[in-house]
Parts: C-alpha cells; sequence; structure tokens
C-alpha cells in the first residue's frame, strides 16, 4: 500500500519580479502538496509560470531580480529560509530535478564523468570506483549507448534529452524524496519518452519518490500523474485528481486546454 505522507508542502508561494517601475507578480499565492509515492501533475500553457515554480523550490531564482515568499516544507523542515549553501546541499540529494534546459545544470568545462561522480560524492560516502561504476550503471539503465565513453564527453556534446537522461541517472543514483521534472520528456523522439517516463515511474514506485510533473503533453499527465494543477497566467485555476480533472473539468481554461489537446495525444 501506498503511504500518502506528505513529503513537500508549498503554501503562498509567490514571486515578484522587481522591475525599474516596480514589481510585477509571476506567481500569485499558489498551494499544493506532493505525497510520497504520487506524481503531481503541473500543466498550463508557455507563460503560465510552471518553470518559475519549479525554480523558486529549488532556490534557482534571481535573486537581485525575484523575490520569493511563502513557505516550502520539505519532510517538515521549512525550506525557504535556507541559505544557499544549505540548498545545494538538499539540491540532487533530498531534491532531484531535471530541467527543461538540462544545458544550465551541468558546468560546461567538466566532463559528464566527473559532475556525475562529483556528485554522488558530495551527497554520499561513496569512493570514486564506487561513484563511478554507480554512474555507468545507472546510465546503461537510462539507455544512453556506450556509457563509459559518455562519461569522458562534454556537456556540449551531448544533445538535451541526453542530459535530461543524465539528470535522471542522477538521481535513481541519489534517490531523492522529491523529483521535479520540468517537461522531461519534450525533447525526446517516442522511444525515448517511453523510456524516460518509465525509470520515472520505477523513482516512484521502487523508492517511493514523490514527483512534481511537468508537461505541456496532456497525454503524459493523464498518464502519469494522480493529482492535477492547472496554471494560467501565475496562478493555479483548477487543481483535482487525474481523472476528476480528465473527465469533470471544472474551470472554462481546463475544458479550453483539453479541448485543444491534440488528437494523437496518448488518450485516457
Ligand atoms: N528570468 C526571468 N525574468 C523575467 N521574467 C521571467 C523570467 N523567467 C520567467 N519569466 C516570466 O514569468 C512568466 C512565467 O514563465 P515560466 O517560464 O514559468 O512559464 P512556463 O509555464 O514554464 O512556460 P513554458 O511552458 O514555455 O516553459 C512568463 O511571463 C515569463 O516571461
Amino acid at each position: 500500500m501506498v503511504d500518502t505522507a506528505k513529503v513537500l508542502e508549498v503554501r503562498n508561494l509567490q514571486v515578484n519580479l522587481r522591475t525599474a517601475d516596480g514589481s510585477v507578480p509571476l506567481l500569485e499565492p499558489i498551494h499544493f502538496e506532493l505525497e510520497k509515492g504520487r506524481v503531481f501533475g503541473l500543466v498550463g500553457e508557455s507563460g503560465s509560470g510552471k518553470t518559475v515554480t519549479c525554480n523558486a523550490l529549488l532556490h534557482m531564482l534571481d535573486q537581485r531580480r525575484m523575490e520569493v515568499t511563502g513557505s516550502i516544507r520539505l519532510n517538515g523542515r521549512e525550506l525557504s529560509s535556507l541559505s544557499n549553501e544549505e540548498m545545494r546541499r538538499i539540491r540532487g540529494k533530498e531534491i532531484g530535478f531535471i530541467m527543461q534546459n538540462p544545458m544550465n545544470a551541468f558546468t560546461p568545462v567538466f566532463t559528464i564523468g566527473s559532475q556525475f561522480i562529483e556528485t554522488l560524492r558530495t551527497h554520499t560516502q561513496m569512493t570514486k570506483a564506487q561513484a563511478k561504476e554507480q554512474a555507468i550503471t545507472a546510465l546503461t539503465e537510462m539507455n544512453l549507448p556506450e556509457p563509459a565513453k559518455l562519461m569522458k564527453r562534454y556537456p556540449f556534446q551531448l544533445s538535451g534529452g541526453m542530459l535530461q537522461r543524465v539528470m535522471i541517472a542522477i538521481s535513481m543514483c541519489l534517490r531523492p524524496a522529491v523529483v521535479i521534472a520540468d517537461e522531461p520528456t519534450t525533447a525526446l523522439d517516442v522511444v525515448n519518452q517511453l523510456k524516460v517516463l518509465q525509470e520515472l515511474d520505477r523513482l516512484r514506485t521502487e523508492y517511493g519518490t514523490a514527483i512534481l510533473l511537468i508537461s505541456h503533453d496532456l497525454g503524459v499527465i493523464s498518464q502519469m500523474a494522480d493529482e492535477v494543477a492547472v496554471m494560467q497566467k501565475g496562478r493555479i485555476v483548477e487543481q483535482a485528481g487525474v481523472h476528476q480533472l480528465f473527465d469533470q473539468p471544472q474551470h472554462e481554461y481546463t475544458r479550453m486546454l483539453l479541448h485543444a489537446r491534440p488528437r494523437m495525444s496518448l488518450g485516457r
């Protein structure tokens, strides 16, 4: 049976952009919860605030330009007041992430292998040899060809989709309580989309990871998510269990999104 403990509780999360003419709201106060072993889907048109939400949760917004307020509790621990250094220890190990622009998550001047091994060693007691072995195993599981060679490559030598799969492989090794996946399949072909979704599902079922899944693909959301929130202009306009949301959408914007979905996407 799934333990439905709350892993991440987000309350009144709000983001304002500071401009010369004053403050512009990018995210109105939003609230949601992630539960152990469950997938929470976030949908909405481009520019609705999904990526800003992820980056606010991860403390990855530019603090000089963005003001973030509200409460983010990870297993009961308040994250919003943590220093950047403290958050660095939490990112990766306790909250894994797969970015929409994965190039930003890697340092360009170090190889994939050295960054993978360094990440594992920062968060665990592994020796270098153990970390290398784990990294190669995880890359193999992610369907990445010639993992040993891939470890010697630099981020710019990999496609966005490959880098996303490297990020999932890191999460497979560190088994964080929460994984934030921002459009994890957008850059992938159909075969690798399926592989990535299967691996995310494995994180959830095998390790009880709670997943925040952002996708514009309602087929992916309907297959993966337990609960779904619909965002429009920086607000959550509707939130419901996946079946209810797809079968009985309440908000006009949700109905419009469902109506607009391409017939080719995986239907329910
Ligand atoms: N660094 C930034 N500086 C200024 N405005 C920003 C910045 N990042 C995002 N925004 C603005 O915040 C709003 C929400 O953007 P966000 O990237 O979160 O949308 P999204 O829902 O993730 O869209 P997409 O599906 O295209 O990624 C947009 O109006 C965007 O222009």
